[in-house]
Order: C-alpha cells, then sequence, then structure tokens
C-alpha cells in the first residue's frame, strides 16, 4: 500500500513555515512535545527515533527536539542515538531520556540515582543559558525519571540542578546543543513553554508564525498544484474532516470536485438524510449520496473479528468511490483523486507517521486495499482535531458542524462487539444511541463531550420486567472528553442524566434490560470498543 510503505514519508510540512522535528524514543509526552512546539507557533513534526539523520534532514528543519523514553540509556537494547543527529548543523534539544543520550553519547556520566524523582520538583539555576532565559532561578517542575546525568560532557555547562538531579539542565552553545531534565511540555511545568520558546525562537531562530488557520493558502495551491484541471470526488460523511477536506478542495478546484457520501447501513438514526439537507444548505458543490447498506452488510456476514471488519469496510468504501469515479467520465476520464479528511490521529493510530505500533487500522489509512487505484489528496493529514476546528472556523463552516462530535467511517459497525453487525442489531444499536443523543443535547452537554455513543456487545443478562423473567441485550454507554482522541477520559455525566437515559432505553426498546457505563480513560483503553 502506497500510503504507508514508507512510514515516515514526510507530512506535507507547508512550505513556507520553519518545521521542528522532535524524535519520539517511546516517551509518555512525545505527541505533547509536537503539540507544544505547534502551540508556540512552529510547524513540527514526530518521527520515530529509528529514521536516522538522512531522514531527518530531508525535512530541512531549523532544530532536532529528542523525546523523553522508558529505557535507560546504558541498557544494552535501549535505544540509541545516531551521532550524525548532531551533525546535521542545527540545534539539538534533549528532553529527560533525550538529554540522557546525547550526555552519554558525549561522554558525561548517566547513571540509575538512588531515588527516582517523580511528578514535581522544584529546579534550582545556576546559569540560565540560553533555554532557560527570562525565567525564575527557582521554579517548579515535573519530573519522571530514575536514571540522572551526574556530570555532563567536556564542554558543556550544567545550568541547574532539581531536588534529585544534581544536573537537570546543560548546555554547549559551542555545539548547539542543549538538554533539559525535566518536562517541559506538560502544564505542570509552568515555564516551560517559555523554554520552548527560547529554544525555537532564539537558538533555532524560527519565526514563530505557523498556526493550523495559516495552512489554508498553503494548501490551496498545493492542491491546485497536485490535481491540475482533473477531476475529484471527495469522500464526505458530514463529519467535521470531510466537510472541512470539501471545503478546500472546492475552494482550490471549484466544480472539478464531486462530493460522494456513502450510506453503508452503518451510520446513526436519519443521518444520511440530514448529512444530503445540511450538505445542500451549506455547501455548493454535487453531492451524490450511494445507498451502499445491502453490499457493505453482505460483505460483512460472518465477521466478528475488529481488524478484519475495518479493513472489509475500507475496502467497500474505495469500491464505492471507484464506481461513482468512473461514472463521471462522460466519454473522457473519470476522476482520478480521491479527497479524504485524514487526520494526523488517524496516521499515528494506524501505524504511520512515527512508527508507533498499530492500534487499530482506521479504515481511511491503514484499512485502504493494496490495489488502491486513486491518488489521495488528504490537506488536512498533518493536523490534529482541535486544528482542523479552527481550520473550518477560518472557512466559514458553520458552528454546528465544527463542533460536531467526531464519528468512525466504519460507523456503528465497531459498536456492534464479540457478534455479527447485522441489521437487526445495528438498528437496536441505532435506537439506543438516538435516545441518548437526544438526552446528552437536552441536558445541554453535546459539546462539552469529545465522543458520546452506545456500544451493544453480544451479550444478553437476566432480568425481571412486569413481574416477569427477561433475557435481554446489554447497553454500555460510553461519553468521553478528549483535544485530539490521543488521550481522553471517561465524562462524569450527571447521575440524574444516567438514570434518565437507563430509563428510557430499557422502557422503549423491548430488547434490551440492562444499562452499563464505560469507566475506562485511554489510555488503557481506546474510545471505541474496536
Ligand atoms: N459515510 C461516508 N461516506 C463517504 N466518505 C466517508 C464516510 N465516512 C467516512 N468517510 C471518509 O473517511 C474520512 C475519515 O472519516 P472520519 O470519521 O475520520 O472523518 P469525518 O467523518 O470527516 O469527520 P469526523 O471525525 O468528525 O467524523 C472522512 O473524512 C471521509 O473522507
Ligand atoms: O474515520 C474513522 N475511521 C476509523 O476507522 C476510526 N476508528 C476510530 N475512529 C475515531 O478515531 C478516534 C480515536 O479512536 P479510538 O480511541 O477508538 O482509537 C475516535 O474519535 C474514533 O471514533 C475512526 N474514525
Ligand atoms: N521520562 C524519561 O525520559 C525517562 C528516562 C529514563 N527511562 C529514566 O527513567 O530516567
Ligand atoms: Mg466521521
Amino acid at each position: 500500500m502506497t500510503e504507508l510503505a514508507d512510514e515516515s514519508a514526510p507530512i506535507e510540512a507547508p512550505r513556507s513555515v520553519d518545521e521542528v522535528v522532535v524524535l519520539d524514543y517511546g516517551g509518555q509526552y512525545s505527541q505533547l512535545i509536537a503539540r507544544r512546539v505547534r502551540e508556540c507557533g512552529v510547524f513540527s513534526e514526530l518521527l520515530p527515533h529509528h529514521v536516522g539523520a538522512a531522514e531527518v534532514a530531508k525535512r530541512k528543519p531549523k532544530g532536532l527536539i529528542l523525546s523523553g523514553g522508558p529505557a535507560s540509556v546504558y541498557a544494552p537494547n535501549a535505544p540509541k542515538l545516531d551521532p550524525g543527529l548532531l551533525e546535521l548543523g542545527i540545534p539539538v534539544l534533549g528532553i529527560c531520556y533525550g538529554m540522557q543520550l546525547v550526555a552519554l553519547e558525549l561522554g558525561g556520566t548517566v547513571e540509575s540515582a538512588e531515588v527516582g524523582e517523580y511528578g514535581r520538583s522544584t529546579l534550582t539555576v545556576r546559569e540560565h543559558g540560553r533555554v532557560l532565559a527570562g525565567t525564575p532561578a527557582e521554579q517548579p517542575c515535573w519530573m519522571s525519571h530514575r536514571d540522572t546525568v551526574f556530570a555532563p560532557p567536556p564542554g558543556f555547562t550544567a545550568l541547574a540542578a532539581s531536588t534529585a538531579s544534581p544536573v537537570a539542565a546543560l548546555e554547549s552553545t559551542e555545539r548547539d546543543i542543549y538538554g533539559i531534565q525535566f518536562h517541559p511540555e506538560v502544564v505542570h511545568t509552568p515555564f516551560g513553554q517559555d523554554i520552548l520558546k527560547n529554544f525555537l525562537r532564539d537558538v533555532c531562530g524560527c519565526d514563530l508564525t505557523w498556526s493550523a488557520a495559516s495552512i489554508v493558502e498553503e494548501q490551496l495551491a498545493r492542491i491546485r498544484e497536485q490535481v491540475g484541471d482533473k477531476k475529484v470526488i471527495c469522500g464526505l460523511s458530514g463529519g467535521v474532516d470531510s466537510s472541512v477536506a470539501a471545503l478546500l478542495v472546492h475552494r482550490a478546484v471549484g466544480d472539478q470536485l464531486t462530493c460522494v457520501f456513502v450510506d453503508h447501513g452503518m451510520m446513526r438514526k436519519n443521518e444520511g438524510d440530514q448529512v444530503v439537507q445540511t450538505f445542500r444548505d451549506t455547501f455548493k458543490v454535487p453531492l451524490v449520496a450511494v445507498d451502499a447498506e445491502e453490499r457493505f452488510l453482505t460483505k460483512l456476514r460472518g465477521t466478528t473479528e475488529p481488524e478484519a471488519k475495518r479493513k472489509i469496510i475500507g475496502t467497500e468504501f474505495i469500491r464505492v468511490f471507484e464506481e461513482e469515479a468512473a461514472k463521471l467520465a462522460q466519454g473522457e476520464e473519470g476522476a482520478r483523486y480521491l479527497v479524504q479528511g485524514t487526520l494526523y490521529s488517524d496516521v499515528i493510530e494506524s501505524g504511520g507517521g512515527t512508527g508507533a505500533s498499530t492500534i487499530k487500522s482506521h479504515h481511511n489509512v491503514g484499512g485502504l486495499p493494496d490495489d488502491l487505484q486513486f491518488e489521495l489528496v488528504e490537506p488536512l493529514r498533518a493536523l490534529f482535531k482541535d486544528e482542523v476546528r479552527a481550520v473550518g472556523a477560518e472557512l466559514g463552516l458553520p458552528e454546528r458542524l465544527v463542533w460536531r462530535q467526531p464519528f468512525p467511517g466504519p460507523g456503528l459497525a465497531i459498536r456492534v462487539v464479540g457478534g455479527e453487525a447485522t441489521k437487526e442489531r445495528l438498528d437496536l444499536l441505532r435506537d439506543a444511541d438516538a435516545i441518548l443523543q437526544d438526552e446528552i443535547r437536552k441536558a445541554g452537554l453535546y459539546r462539552d463531550l469529545w465522543q458520546s455513543f452506545c456500544v451493544l456487545p453480544d451479550v444478553r443478562t437476566v432480568g425481571v420486567q412486569g413481574d416477569e423473567r427477561t433475557y435481554g441485550y446489554v447497553v454500555v454507554i460510553r461519553a468521553v472528553t478528549s483535544d485530539d482522541a490521543m488521550t481522553a477520559d471517561w465524562a462524569r455525566l450527571p447521575y440524574d442524566l444516567l438514570e434518565q437515559i437507563a430509563a428510557r432505553m430499557i422502557g422503549e426498546l423491548r430488547e434490551v434490560n440492562r444499562v452499563v457505563l464505560d469507566i475506562t480513560s485511554k489510555p488503557p483503553g481506546t474510545i471505541e470498543w474496536e
């Protein structure tokens, strides 16, 4: 598959802005470093630590950040530092494991300390150097380590110490290498953002001008360059990502674009009609709505394994798009380009981008068929959801679309778990979901939640209703808060609301006799159950 074969393919950094690469050594907060750099106004991409200096150089970054990580730098199988990374002629900032790596590589001493330092600590600055400039001589910082730099490498200055770290920050302005033991990316390090800015602006010389909205002009030019005067189709789901992608492409190439909405029978109640209606009111782009329930359900028959479902759905989406693309031909060439609202989080979870393990194959990335004939147009591939919302607002997308909760492409199929996604089960889940949505909206909580939905496990339990024994389905309520879907917390819905939801589901849905609440955060759970 072309999209993922080269997992470190550059993700289309906006050309005119400065970029800083973050190398991921497996730290808990590597994602967050990239996001914080972007929040400072510098485009940032996260790459796996093993890509090496040549890959990094391809991005022409103005600086390099080495993340934290779970290993010990001196352990036999620990991820090593490619020495070429220190010869790229750009400043390097090591954070935690990243600093320990640099220290060890250049001749400093790194050993396990008697006591670890986890959580809040105090940084005492001896000399501010370049990265700590303008921050207090004594400041709170957040730590998570046991290994410690006891002596900096020759030629380096130890800038600061903390409660348990004799060297908590170091620098060599001559070599343009900097290190901090604490985590500037977490909110518990109050001067973290200032420290990152010092590195980005004063050390790397970056302009702090990048913003999600600033990619619009850049992307318009890029899309025009990619598709020329050819026809394009866009998979439009009615969700935020594809709506923003469609708007961008329409602005770039006008009526070369046709949108295709696929109703695969796994959408929510009345969703198909609503998408068509909203779309006709909001956009002035031709929309083809395809009724594909029958063919999707037939293909899914007998399948219960989550990854298998995702691959079937991903492939079938493409088959529908191919047919619609061919119909546009009218004697000439049909559409060769497919626009998808793929986000950075879809790419990361599908195992692309950072070289992270595959958590699940998002239908639009890892779930694509091998024989994909389309050239993909994915203008949002580098962005997180909150950034896409900012672009949507910039493009004038109506509020209610900008703030729509995400809904996965494979739809309700990945919420009927443990059993086959039959029409009967999908209908039951659709009804349960409609009740939940109704109550959440009535309670005014819709926008506070990243997502709220129901899951229908293939489990029945015993109940007593109207003095009679029942043996009915269990409906699970899943509601989470999140900024970008990479991490999430379960939402503390009011008890009265939960009670009302449960009463309605059991009262209105004959097949349901029990309702439970999912109280798992991400990690360890993912948001969806499959
Ligand atoms: N029913 C559908 N019909 C056509 N294309 C779809 C459909 N569902 C998903 N897609 C395509 O797959 C992409 C990824 O789906 P995803 O759910 O991540 O994004 P979205 O639906 O656009 O936004 P949201 O995350 O808000 O639901 C979409 O942007 C769209 O291009
Ligand atoms: O378009 C999509 N195609 C998919 O295959 C897919 N899988 C998960 N999701 C959505 O992505 C976010 C993160 O999901 P998880 O925490 O369940 O991995 C959540 O918002 C999920 O709803 C998908 N969206
Ligand atoms: N957060 C980190 O990068 C930890 C580094 C290393 N594993 C330690 O314990 O010191
Ligand atoms: Mg969606």
